[in-house]
């Protein structure tokens, strides 16, 4: 089913399809996390897992990129109840912008209260290396100044205000302990903070705009993460997204470096273990209250 072009999925769709999945796990966790290409493997550390296939839940979309496994996996991790999308969607799959997002209200109505994103992105600061992890201080969504956002249509108060602020999209605290973790792991070395900007694609960015969202003061480029963020924090979740840096974006006319998604998932490849170890020793230090330990 695809939603009402003007109005989305309504409340009563989210809630069926919330209670259709605690009906059948028995779990209502309250850590959510969202695997971006190439990095699904952190839904594998899951314990005692329960395994839905996107095509068998009522009003999901499928996966249709290669490195999105297109699975929501609900399980433990460090002894706290998680569910894991393992795989997400993009605008250029050609899903409504609410379709893509439908997945945020759902972790919401299941009983999370904190999200943890990951992403492939190019990089644009010239300081970062390919196989840098950064986490997301704030965001240009690009689709969102052009009108394409995804509260765009009639709001509905039961999951949140009319006009959200964004000003904290990216919680604070969470970063924090993002910091403090990738120190205690060692990992000070490829840890950076920056902003993620999102945009449309499929086609990867020209060099003149890879050249003007850096002086626009984008430190990373991607396809992803940013509607989602959105909705999540528009419904009231804590929010975490970081970007592996899987390749450097081409800024310049003599460079015979190319973008390519086969690049994007091998230097997935490369980090998802510590990336895996970085999130999960994050859930381990998130309190259900949301305090930290
Ligand atoms: O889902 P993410 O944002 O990790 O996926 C990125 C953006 C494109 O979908 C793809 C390009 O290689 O990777
Ligand atoms: N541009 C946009 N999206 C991306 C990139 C990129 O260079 N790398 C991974 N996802």
């Amino acid at each position: 089913m695809f939603p009402d072009a003007n109005t989305g999925y309504t409340y009563e769709d989210c809630k069926a399809t919330a209670d259709w999945l605690l009906t059948q796990t028995g779990l209502s966790p309250l850590v959510g996390i969202v695997c971006g290409s190439g990095l699904g493997g952190l839904a594998d550390l899951l314990k005692d897992q329960v395994v839905f296939n996107y095509k068998d839940i009522p009003n999901f979309p499928q996966s249709t990129v290669h490195g999105h496994a297109g699975r929501l996996v609900f399980g433990t991790l460090k002894g706290r109840a998680c569910v894991c999308m393992q795989g997400r969607f993009h605008l250029y799959e050609g899903y409504p912008i609410q379709k893509i997002t439908l997945p945020m209200r759902i972790f919401k109505l299941l009983g999370v209260e904190t999200v943890l994103m990951t992403n492939a992105a190019g990089g644009l600061n010239q300081d970062f290396k390919v196989g840098d992890v950064m986490i997301i201080k704030d965001h240009l969504n690009m689709p969102g100044l052009a009108g394409n956002n995804p509260l765009s249509g009639p709001n509905d108060e039961r999951f949140g205000v009319r006009f959200p602020c964004m000003s904290d999209a990216y919680d604070r605290e969470l970063q924090q302990l993002a910091l403090d973790v990738g120190q205690d792991l060692g990992y000070g070395d490829f840890l950076r903070e920056g902003v993620y900007c999102v945009l449309g694609g499929p086609s990867f960015e020209t060099i003149a705009e890879c050249r003007m969202l850096s002086k626009l003061g984008a430190d990373a480029v991607g396809m992803s993460t940013v509607h989602e963020v959105i909705v999540a924090r528009h419904c009231g979740m804590r929010v975490l997204a970081l970007s592996l840096i899987t390749n450097q974006a081409v800024m310049d006319y003599d460079s015979e470096e190319k973008a390519n998604h086969e690049e994007v998932l091998e230097t997935g490849k490369q980090r998802a273990e510590q990336l895996e170890r970085l999130i999960s020793t994050m859930v381990a230090r998130i309190e259900h209250n949301n305090n930290y330990v």
